[in-house]
């Protein structure tokens, strides 16, 4: 994957038809919410959606809210799941003993594929959000752990609150450094990767009657990748 280059997340994919019908577009990664939420997803759904996902070259993160590390560690283990976003109020310990857990997965794999160099799957990494209205957090103690700090908007949900935050304060963080998530839409995107975040995570503004919209999807495309 490009490291100067703002990639694109389209989270919430809740259906097969769903993700049978953005699996041609030109999106990096694709999101399956295991939480709580109308967009949540079952473990068959989500297995056919990873498969396809795959199969399209997209990688797929899985979005968890305060779950127990053993079921996050089962989801993964059983789905080939590529990214594990955190986005409750996980610590840095957690974190860490998340991280570990997923290198004995990886670990595992790699044994199991010793001749087959050229199949070995990435480690799953971890995406944490933290919820900003107008200060960025300090993500200090977190950094070791994981791959990036998602930036999402604080709201009454735990996620998919559909509002942004004020952007401006993003100057400060270094390019491609982070993810930026919350509200982005066709109408602010080109915004929001003018700010140069290394993943750009698009979920309920491009959704008609709750389902993902493929024409929004593809205006967003157009803005991104071009
Ligand atoms: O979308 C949800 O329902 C959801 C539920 C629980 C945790 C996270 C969820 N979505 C994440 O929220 C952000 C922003 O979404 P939006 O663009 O504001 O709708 C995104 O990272 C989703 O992954």
């Amino acid at each position: 994957m490009e490291k100067n280059k703002t990639l694109l997340k389209i989270c919430g994919i809740r259906s097969i038809e769903e993700m049978d019908e953005l699996k041609g577009l030109n999106i990096d990664y694709v999101g399956c919410i295991f939480a709580k939420s109308p967009r949540q997803v079952n473990i068959e759904i989500a297995s056919q959606i990873v498969k396809i996902a795959h199969k399209n070259e997209k990688k797929v993160v899985g979005v968890f809210v305060n779950a127990m590390i053993r079921d996050i560690v089962r989801i993964v283990e059983t789905l080939k799941i590529d990214v594990v976003q955190l986005h409750g109020n996980e610590t840095a310990e957690y974190c860490e003993e998340l991280g570990k857990a997923l290198e004995r997965i990886h670990k595992n794999y790699l044994n199991d594929l010793k001749n087959d160099v050229k199949s070995i799957k990435d480690k799953t990494v971890i995406w944490k959000s933290f919820a900003v209205k107008n200060k960025l957090p300090n993500i200090n103690d977190y950094k070791s752990f994981i791959e990036y700090p998602l930036f999402e908007t604080k709201g009454e949900k735990a996620g998919g609150n559909g509002k942004t935050f004020n952007w401006q304060i993003l100057k400060e963080v270094s390019p491609y450094s982070f993810i930026l998530a919350g509200g982005i839409s066709t109408e602010n995107v080109e915004a929001a990767i003018s700010y140069r975040p290394a993943v750009v995570d698009v979920n309920s503004k491009v959704e008609i009657d709750n389902r993902k919209n493929k024409k929004l999807v593809e205006k967003i495309i157009e803005i991104v990748k071009s």
